[in-house]
């Protein structure tokens, strides 16, 4: 690492958010940091390769759609790429680009082997039948075929998708290699190779890095209250386990609104309420309907856990924040523009790129269990996973501390710098 710099603030951006500018932003401060030569940062602020595909699909009812579908792979440096795909009507192309750059430094941060990329389709899966996602699933996936492989490209579970969508995705990338290849995906059912602890394993890793920095803060679990934003894969996880550690959660949203209960929302009543209303909290009567749904971002609780979607605190809200510790499920859920804010009131942030890793980790847990043929007991899955993150933690957290930057910061620090290393030794540019 190189000798200390100042640390300067990113630059405020103009235009509306857009998580790509954020995320070099970022990079840009981190690489000054560092000191990082112009050869490396040339190579790292552009992905590899980008692959747009237009995949027809026959609708249920008989007219032909066509949908447009990426995957970018950013960096492949430290070992094939890794990351989730996210169906949802918003996905743009430089979303994809910041998500795969993201998992770059995600894995570096974690020290998996495995490079950063990211896939997305833009589609509405609340609108389409199993059939039409499943046909859509096949054809991205026949489109692809030449992108993902166990050694080159592995996706994953992202917002919109789960185990269902893995099913097909491995089903049909084994047709085309003519063998079961259950490496090529993580997030898989268990019965098909699947890892035990996966489906938790992201918000898990939200409540272990949410424990770790109260204890820097000097927190108390049980006297702490929290609101969560997003109550899908990650957000519904990671407030069931803070609340098993005595958290209280005051608020939880959705796309449907946020909903608050003064005393503690219960968890489990919560999920179990989802579960059967088609995934969402609509009608949810254990707490109140609040007014506004972004009155979550700032109300009055001393943990706040992004776990939606990205661009949520901006400059135009980071001042009404209250929480003292901002732990981030979601992919880049504060813009940039609002960290110069975030950082003057002194609030701690549990980056994205560490605080949402423990998908990642597992999912690495579960390619190494499908390549060694052999299933790992839950507790093993655990015991690591919870190892891992709590290492990055301390590890990102004293890299804070040397060059006094925020933690985000010093995410990106860690990251690039194991990435910039591994160019030095393997060369080849
Ligand atoms: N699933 C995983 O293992 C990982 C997911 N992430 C990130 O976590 C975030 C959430 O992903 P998942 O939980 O997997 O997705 P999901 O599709 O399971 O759930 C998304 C949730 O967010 C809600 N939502 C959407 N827009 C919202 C808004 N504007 N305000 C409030 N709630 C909103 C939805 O209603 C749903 O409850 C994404 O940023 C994703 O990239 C990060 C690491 C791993
Ligand atoms: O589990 C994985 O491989 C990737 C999950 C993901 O997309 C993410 O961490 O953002």
């Amino acid at each position: 690492m190189a000798a200390t710099t100042v640390y300067k603030e990113p630059a405020p951006r103009v235009d509306a958010e857009n998580p790509l500018e954020s995320m070099m932003s970022r990079f840009n401060v981190a690489t000054e940091i560092l000191g990082l030569d112009d050869e490396t940062y040339n190579v790292l602020k552009a992905p590899d390769k980008q692959i747009i595909v237009h995949i027809p699909v026959t609708m249920d009812n008989g007219k032909v759609r066509v949908f447009e579908g990426y995957r970018v792979v950013h960096n492949t440096i430290l070992g094939p790429s890794k990351g989730g795909i996210r169906y949802d009507k918003n996905v743009h192309l430089d979303e994809v680009k910041a998500l795969a750059a993201w998992m770059t430094w995600k894995c570096a941060v974690v020290d998996i082997p495995y490079g950063g990329a990211k896939g997305g389709i833009i589609c509405d899966p609340t609108t389409m039948s199993a059939g039409e996602i499943e046909r859509l699933t096949r054809g991205y996936t026949l489109a692809m075929k030449d992108v993902f492989g166990p050694d080159r490209d592995i996706p994953a579970p992202d917002m919109g998708t789960g185990p269902r969508e893995m099913a097909w995705l491995m089903d049909e990338f084994s047709k085309t290699v003519g063998a079961t290849s259950p490496a090529v995906v993580t997030g898989k059912p268990l019965v098909m190779g699947g890892s035990l602890g996966r489906t938790e394993a992201t918000g898990r890793g939200v409540m272990v890095s949410a424990l770790a920095a109260m204890k820097k803060l000097g927190m108390d679990p049980k006297q702490t209250s929290a609101a969560v934003q997003g109550f899908g894969n990650v957000g519904s996880w990671a407030a069931k386990l803070l609340s098993e550690q005595g958290v209280k959660i005051k608020c939880i949203s959705d796309v449907s609104g946020a909903y608050w209960n003064e005393n503690g929302i219960n968890i489990d009543e919560a999920v179990a309420y989802k579960n059967v209303h088609k995934g969402r909290l609509d009608g949810y009567t254990g707490a109140t309907l609040m007014d506004n749904a972004d009155d979550l971002l700032t109300s009055e609780v001393d943990l706040l856990v992004p776990a939606a979607v990205e661009d949520v605190i901006t400059e135009h809200n980071a001042h009404d924040i209250k929480a003292k510790l901002i732990v981030e499920g979601a992919n880049g859920p504060t813009a940039a523009s609002a960290d110069p804010i975030i950082n003057e009131k002194g609030i701690m942030v549990v980056p994205d790129i560490l605080a949402n890793s423990g998908g990642v980790t597992v999912s690495y847990f579960e390619w190494v269990q499908n390549r060694q043929g052999f299933k790992w007991s839950e507790d093993m899955v655990t015991e690591r996973a919870d190892r891992i993150m709590n290492e990055a933690f301390e590890k990102v957290y004293a890299t804070s501390q040397k060059y006094n930057i925020p933690m985000r910061i010093a995410a990106y620090v860690v990251a690039i710098d194991k990435v910039a290393q591994t160019y030095k030794f393997r060369g080849g540019f």
